[in-house]
């Protein structure tokens, strides 16, 4: 497809990138400024004017800044900036005739300096401790669902949140609307990542990576693996526990899952790589996931530019990494035999060497730099979601001591005790209904991608029964959060109740969206699943646990909601 970059997304977790990237942006721009030489022989008014001077400029240079940071190439960059003036949106409007429109959605999506104000709104909820969402529910209160219209940093946004709109953004590529993501993603990332592929290049990207998460050897590999480090982590935290250490006993979940999560992803994409680069990729990953929530800034000393100093590194480990399997001939030896002991590494490389052969269709066939940037993308896109989907999970339960018993003696019933020892199969997975629905409500509560944007590539509607008007250019965020806090399809939504996927699923289609839907879903999400029912057999089956700190403040300038103090808990062996 032809279509400006800017017209293809943003990541999965890009919505939320993106806005604290721009908030980020917007923080560091408007830091009080030094007062200026003999301000103190201003008069009042000519300093309130000159103040007032000051914030309009900063407030300019942000937007073109903005604008040219988030415009992928010329055209979009010109789009925006058509967009502004606004000149082009009135001709296309008296074109297509006032009948032919559906009503836009309420609220006000222009003008600089509401713009200016909504974007210090955004700022602060970032910067709160209630979290960004607290920006978006607040407004979506005021105008009611199905969705409202914001301007956020010199952007029109709309917020959808009915079953209908969300299927018609998310259902397979849907005509009109295209994934948004912003270059400096694609800076830290690489430029052929699934989550910055424009449409075309995508869908190749896809075809390519998707069998290594379908293969059933290698789930269940994976399962063992995973199941083998927690049991490890648990190990350790039961020994520290009966030691009557001071302070044993408590653990920091987040912290732990964040490393359980970071070694099970890191084996199954390259299971060779030594302790130390392990233990480097690993510091190398955490500075290129805080640049995602920096100022883009490349002057040393920034967040920004470290983060892409470590991309760089990691770039060269798994470069290297490549190289030595070419060179040692692995690629040959083990390509003779398959098997579902590869690693996603290996299989993408055999996988390109083959269709390097005349006779095979090359549409899927990845270079190096498609390989390593997909790499780099699946343990970014892998690791702190499901770290905080698990931190979540604890919390609630922490909160639910009398469902943390029942599940416990089911758990219990299910893998005794006295087996602890062997590693679970999926098959045993499989049977911990219980545990699968506590996982599914810890999803929907947790929320914890909030919202997935998408832009409008022409004037169109969403949900052309009960929708909106959407002009060209505009972004459309389908807000999941509130479509799993909605009162008319999930009853009592605020109460944590995994007793509620009982029976048949009743819910409509396109209302529980963890993992987004259609041609973007997510692809690790039966990896996501196993990890969570695996964390939490292990740890209800071995410990009972309460909250060592109430305080239930989220962090700021987190890239996804998490509590500010990571989840300490106080364990208690069984
Ligand atoms: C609980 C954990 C996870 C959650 C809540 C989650 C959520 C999501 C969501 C909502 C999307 C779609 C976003 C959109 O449509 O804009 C997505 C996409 C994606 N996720 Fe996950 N994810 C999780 C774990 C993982 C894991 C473990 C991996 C891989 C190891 C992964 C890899 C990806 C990739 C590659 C995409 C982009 C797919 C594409 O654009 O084709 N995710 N995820």
């Amino acid at each position: 497809m032809g279509k400006p970059k800017l017209f293809s997304i943003v990541s999965m977790d890009g919505g939320m990138r993106h806005h604290q990237l721009e908030a980020a942006a917007c923080q560091s721009q408007s830091l009080p400024p030094p007062p200026p030489a003999g301000a103190s022989s201003f008069c009042g008014i000519s300093l309130v004017a000159a103040v007032c001077l000051f914030l309009v400029a900063a407030w300019s240079a942000i937007y073109c800044l903005r604008v040219v940071i988030t415009s992928s190439n010329k055209d979009s960059l010109l789009l925006k900036l058509k967009g502004w003036i606004s000149k082009e949106e009135k001709s296309r409007r008296h074109q297509l005739g006032d009948n032919a429109r559906r009503p836009e959605p309420p609220g006000r999506g222009s003008g600089w300096w509401w713009s200016a104000v909504e974007t210090l709104a955004f700022v602060a909820a970032n910067g709160s401790g209630r979290g960004f969402y607290s920006f978006v529910h607040a407004r979506h209160r005021r105008h009611g669902p199905p969705g409202f219209r914001t301007a956020l940093f010199g952007a029109t946004h709309v917020f959808v949140s009915s079953p209908d709109a969300a299927r018609s953004l998310l259902a397979a590529e849907p005509a009109g609307f295209s994934k948004r993501y912003v270059r400096t993603a694609a800076d830290l990332l690489g430029e052929h990542s699934l989550l910055c592929a424009s449409h075309a290049a995508h869908r190749s990207l896809r075809r390519a990576v998707a069998p290594l998460f379908s293969a059933r050897g290698a789930t269940a590999s994976f399962a063992a693996a995973f199941d083998a480090l927690t049991l490890r982590l648990m190990r350790g935290w039961a020994a520290s526990s009966s030691s009557g250490r001071r302070g044993a006993g408590s653990v920091v979940v987040l912290d732990a899952a964040l490393g359980v999560t970071f070694e099970a992803i890191c084996d199954t994409l390259v299971a060779t790589l030594p302790r130390d680069a392990k233990r480097q990729l690993q510091g190398d990953v955490l500075a290129v996931t805080r640049a995602m929530l920096a100022f883009p800034l490349r002057l040393p000393g920034t967040r920004f530019h470290a983060g892409l100093r470590a991309r760089k590194r990691i770039v060269e480990v798994l470069r290297l990494e490549i190289a030595s399997r070419r060179r040692d001939g692995c690629l040959r030896q083990r390509g003779d035999h398959g098997g579902d002991d590869m690693d996603f590494l290996q299989s993408l490389l055999l996988r390109s060497q083959q269709q390097q052969q005349p006779d095979k269709d090359d549409e899927a066939l990845l270079t190096d730099e498609q390989i390593i940037d997909n790499i780099l993308t699946l343990i970014i896109a892998g690791q702190v979601t499901t770290a905080t989907a698990i931190t979540w999970m604890v919390k609630y339960l922490a909160d639910s001591r009398d469902f943390q018993e029942t599940l416990r003696s089911v758990q219990l019933q299910l893998a005794p005790k006295q087996d602890q020892d062997s590693l679970l199969t999926l098959q045993h997975l499989s049977s911990m209904e219980l545990a699968y629905k506590t996982v599914k409500e810890s999803l929907r509560m947790a929320s914890i991608v909030s919202w997935f944007p998408r832009v409008a590539l022409e004037d169109c509607q969403v949900a052309a029964a009960t929708g909106f008007q959407i002009n060209k250019g505009w972004i459309v965020n389908v807000d999941a959060r509130s479509l799993h806090y909605d009162p008319t399809i999930y009853d009592n939504p605020t109460t944590f109740d995994p007793w509620r996927f009982n029976g048949e699923d009743t819910k409509p289609p396109y209302s529980f969206l963890v993992f987004g839907a259609g041609g973007r879903t997510c692809l690790g999400m039966n990896l996501a699943k196993i990890m969570m029912l695996i964390f939490l057999h292990r740890l209800v089956t071995t410990f009972r646990w309460e909250m060592a700190d109430e305080d239930t403040s989220l962090e700021k300038w987190a890239m996804f909601p998490r509590l500010k103090n990571g989840c300490p808990i106080h364990l208690t062996p069984i």
